[in-house]
């Protein structure tokens, strides 16, 4: 199965390998015709004069084999390379379209040194292992042929030791193998390790982890260690058994060819000869030995890069969206669970045009799992998701999403200029466009302070930014594609009471144009709705306006008495089942 696989990988690239493969094995035949001019050269000078011809036709041969064997040997490490990059190309183009479950089941780090280390060893098996195979098995195979016409007898002798070798490179093999897949298993443990504490490295720092962390991926590199270290124990096994062999056939030959010369049963040339294709099935011989070696590791990455080539991705299909116009959103019945966990129960309400929604709850209510369903990231168990009466999942999901847009709590800012962060959404945006989001999310003071303006680069996941800068420039971000439904979640939170007076006229501003949601957690973004809805435990427990609420449900009235997120604590601890 797995060989079908890396046969596979190779289509597409048959030609240059045969090329590769061909200017190997025409290195190889020519290696193989140097004993014979030796034997020739030997056995004329003993009767005549030095044969000059015969000594410039080897030094010919040997500078020729040279160079077929180096254009060889560059042609396969090409062929690996682009092997490679088709691989690297496919498996990121399949990450970044995983769905989203994937990503609760497989840790980020694990994937990316698929992409990696995986392939890399993927490239030696295409540039290495391959020609030694094929070539070692070819050569060995005509060294074997040309020592049976000079000596049989001799060769039976050899050939003994040799059977010897190849029962204990054969027994080995599958736990080599093993070892190679447990070795891979290792280094993408570690790399998701390292790569999780260095994305919180600031957490790590605060919590003076580092020592902790430094154990902790420590140990699973230690793991990768010693399962090379088990792979080199076996080779170090196998390697000997092989070279014991080699030498002990090598005595052979010069004993027992020493003697028949000695007798006058064989020429000192044929001797010569054998032994030095004894010699050469040497090459071969280990050639053939590493290739296996490298084929075995190379199957275990190679099962590890087909297992993430084959993690499901979002579905791209559906139908095309009517004319813009407007959405209205509706959640009909919708229930959802995360694996098992039911997270929404039986959720309905519904988001008109250009209306101005806000979503309350506690903390681990289900709304930014809301959020996910209405950006198709998660399916709902049950129910359906409705945009102006046609359920969403008929729509691609790239069309879909192309009418809506979402600024997420955390605000990711991209690497790139902040020109390049505002048209990730929009590429083909012009700066003019550029200018009326930025004055609408109140960012034109920052532009004018950066020293390079829109080009200024604003770092690593913009470090150099402050968290109400990052949500600003995410929420004009998310403008600049003219949403017709726009998802924020609570779009104040870094903000200090001027910033956040100006962010509520932008949303205000915004709201004449497209439908709002709104996760909201302080008082005032919650009044600026036009209504509000109050979820608990993944239940729509009321709806209506702020005064509304305020009349008809208690718990409304006691989750906006103060700013709740500061009281959310309090209020989880005061809240029976029977609050409703
Ligand atoms: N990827 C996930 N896998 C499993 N459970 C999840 C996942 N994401 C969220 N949950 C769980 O689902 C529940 C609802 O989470 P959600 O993030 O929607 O709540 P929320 O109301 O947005 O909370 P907050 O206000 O704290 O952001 C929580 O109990 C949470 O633990």
């Amino acid at each position: 199965m797995r060989t079908l696989d890396l046969l596979r990988l190779a289509s597409g690239h048959v030609r240059a390998l045969a090329l590769a493969v061909a200017a190997t094995l025409v290195a190889s035949a020519l290696g193989l015709l140097q004993p014979q001019l030796l034997r020739e050269a030997v056995d004329a000078a003993a009767s005549t004069a030095v044969p000059w011809r015969l000594l410039m036709a080897m030094a010919a041969l040997f500078a020729v084999q040279a160079c077929v064997d180096g254009i060889g040997l560059f042609l396969l490490e090409r062929t690996g390379e682009r092997v490679v990059l088709g691989v690297r190309r496919r498996l990121v183009a399949r990450l970044l379209r995983l769905r989203l479950e994937e990503f609760d089941s497989h840790r980020v780090g694990d994937l990316m040194s698929r992409v990696g280390t995986d392939t890399t060893v993927l490239r030696e098996v295409v540039s290495t292992a391959s020609v030694q195979l094929i070539t070692g098995t070819l050569t060995g195979a005509g060294t074997v042929v040309l020592m049976l016409l000079i000596d049989p007898v001799l060769f039976v002798w050899v050939m003994g030791t040799v059977v010897v070798a190849a029962v204990v490179v054969y027994s080995l093999v599958g736990r080599l193998r093993t070892a190679g897949e447990q070795m891979q298993r290792g280094v993408g443990a570690m790399t998701a390790d390292l790569e999780r504490a260095l994305g919180a490295l600031r957490t790590v720092r605060a919590c003076r982890a580092e020592e902790r962390e430094e154990e902790l991926i420590g140990r699973q590199a230690e793991q990768a260690c010693a399962a090379g270290v088990r792979a080199a124990r076996i080779t170090s096994v196998m390697s000997p058994a092989v070279e014991l062999a080699m030498r002990g056939s090598l005595l052979v030959v010069l004993l027992v060819g020493g003697t028949r010369v000695a007798r006058d049963t064989a020429s000192v040339g044929d001797l010569m000869a054998f032994l030095l294709y004894a010699t050469y099935l040497v090459i071969p011989f280990t050639a053939v030995l590493q290739g296996i070696g490298l084929l075995q590791k190379g199957m275990g990455a190679l099962g590890r890069v087909a297992e993430a080539q084959s993690l499901p991705v979002e579905d791209t299909s559906g139908a095309a969206m009517p004319e813009r116009g407007g959405i209205a959103l509706e959640f009909r019945d919708v229930w959802f669970s995360y694996r098992d966990r039911p997270v929404l129960r039986g959720v309905s309400f519904t988001v008109e045009q250009r209306s101005h929604i806000a979503l309350v709850g506690l903390s681990g209510a289900g709304k930014s799992t809301l959020f996910s369903l209405i950006e198709r990231f998660y399916e709902p168990t049950s129910g359906a998701l409705l945009a102006n009466g046609t359920d969403i999942r008929k729509f691609s999901r790239h069309q879909w999403r192309g009418r809506i847009a979402l600024v997420d709590q955390d605000s990711p800012v991209l690497n790139g200029t902040l020109r390049d962060n505002l048209r990730y959404s929009a590429p083909d945006a012009s700066d003019h466009d550029l200018h009326e989001v930025l004055e609408l999310a109140n960012l034109d003071e920052l532009v004018q302070r950066l020293p390079a303006g829109l080009d200024t680069e604003l770092g690593e996941r913009g470090r150099a930014l402050s968290g109400g800068e990052r949500q600003r420039i995410a929420l004009a971000r998310a403008l600049l594609t003219r949403p017709e439904l726009l998802l924020l979640d609570e779009p104040t939170a870094h903000l200090d009471p001027v910033n956040e007076r100006a962010l509520h006229r932008a949303i205000h501003r915004v709201a004449q144009e497209c439908a709002l949601l709104v996760i909201a957690h302080r008082l005032t973004t919650i009044r600026e709705a036009d209504r509000i809805v109050v979820l608990h435990a993944g239940e729509v427990v009321a709806q209506g306006t702020h005064d509304e609420l305020l009349a008809i449900n208690d718990f409304y009235g006691r989750l906006t008495a103060g700013d709740f997120v500061d009281n959310s604590k309090s209020f989880e601890a005061e809240i029976s089942p029977g609050w409703r």
